[in-house]
């Protein structure tokens, strides 16, 4: 376990070898020290690379190289399945600019998926936000089945390492799924950031995803080898910028607000922000593994974090502290999408 720094100071992201949670026949000794690795990194910088993960290679460079066909489309070609025609289940393709982070456009363009859902399921059924049937292009081929395989694996990596991450917190490996995400959430997006200049005419700086916290429980993110995430790293009080270049065949899994919320602030839901400099398109596939709609959050009683009192509000990108909210998932999970896509939420919500 690293000492050398104090939670929220780190100059690297740990890689782990995550397949003992994946591999049914492990032993518990073998889960059990997955799971310290993990605690070590969730208290630390709450970023970390899992290696070992279980989902096939052949799947994951099929949807790149699909996901590459697709926005080497023609903007119109694109544009048939642009999110306003997903309406509420929130779906579909947005251009470059579409999108804002802290009310400034992102230089990327993207697709956002979520488990395909029919019409009769009871939470479509009522109108719920983000549930529903995704938007596939008609072309390329393929994409849509490639898509849906991906989650489905994507889906099963985020229960096993959510089961090691109950480890490490010395509770039951299935705490997190008793209460949050027996029916996770999962959000899906594919985003291609185009190169370009790194400051605006004002002088400001592009991004290609400004500064943010992610919102569920844990994202696990394919990145291609262009390279640009950047997380928020502190020393001394000093902020410190610190790159997650590519590392083969890995994920980089972060945490997000709702298991900060949880810990009271001990797993560390950390901002971070995209900047291409490669000077080439850089493709990323964020895949978000979050409680379900309704799952109501409330903090952890364990002894792990006993005395873990956090107030993070001064120190967020977004000036509010995760630690006051009350409520549902889905409430949390309504409040920020809105602000992403202000027009949108006029149009559909
Ligand atoms: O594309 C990336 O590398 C990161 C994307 C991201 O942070 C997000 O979608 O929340
Ligand atoms: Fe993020």
């Amino acid at each position: 376990m690293s000492t050398a720094f104090a939670a929220g100071e780190f100059d690297r992201l740990p890689v782990i070898d995550v397949r003992a949670l994946t591999d049914p026949s492990s032993s518990a000794a073998a889960r059990q020290s997955v799971a310290e690795q993990l605690g070590a990194a969730c208290r630390e910088s709450g970023f970390f690379y899992a290696i070992g993960h279980g989902v096939s290679a052949g799947l994951q460079s099929h949807l790149e190289d699909l996901s590459r066909r697709f926005f080497a489309l023609p903007l119109a070609d694109k544009m048939a399945i642009r999110m306003a025609l997903g309406g509420r289940a929130w779906r579909g393709y947005f251009p470059v600019g579409g999108e804002l982070t802290s009310g400034r456009p992102d230089r990327k363009e993207g697709l956002y998926f979520g488990a395909e859902l029919d019409p009769g399921h009871p939470l479509v059924r009522t109108g719920t936000p983000l549930h529903g049937a995704n938007l596939f292009p008609r072309e390329p081929l393929g994409l849509r089945a490639a898509v849906l395989d991906y989650m489905a694996a994507l889906t099963h990596l985020g229960h096993a390492l959510m089961s090691g991450i109950a480890l490490s917190l010395g509770l039951t490996e299935d705490y997190f799924a008793v209460r949050y995400t027996a029916d996770p959430l999962v959000l899906f997006r594919i985003f291609n950031y185009p190169p370009g200049a790194d400051t605006a005419e004002d002088g400001q700086p592009i991004w290609g995803v400004g500064e943010h916290t992610d919102y569920g429980v844990l994202t696990l993110l394919k990145q291609d080898d262009a390279g640009g995430l950047q997380v928020k790293s502190r020393q001394g009080g000093q902020v410190r910028w610190i790159e997650a270049p590519p590392v083969p065949d890995s994920f980089v899994c972060n945490i997000g607000d709702m298991l900060d919320r949880m810990t009271r602030g001990v797993y560390r839901s950390t901002p971070h922000r995209v900047q291409n400099r490669a000077g080439r398109d850089r493709l990323s596939l964020p895949f978000f593994f979050d409680p379900g709609w309704t799952a109501a959050i409330r903090p952890i009683d364990a002894p792990a974090l006993e005395g873990a009192s956090a107030d993070d509000a001064s120190e967020r990108w977004d000036g509010q502290s995760v630690h006051t909210f009350q409520g549902t998932y889905g409430d949390y999970l309504l409040g920020k999408v809105g602000k992403v896509f202000p027009d949108l939420k006029t149009a559909v919500l």
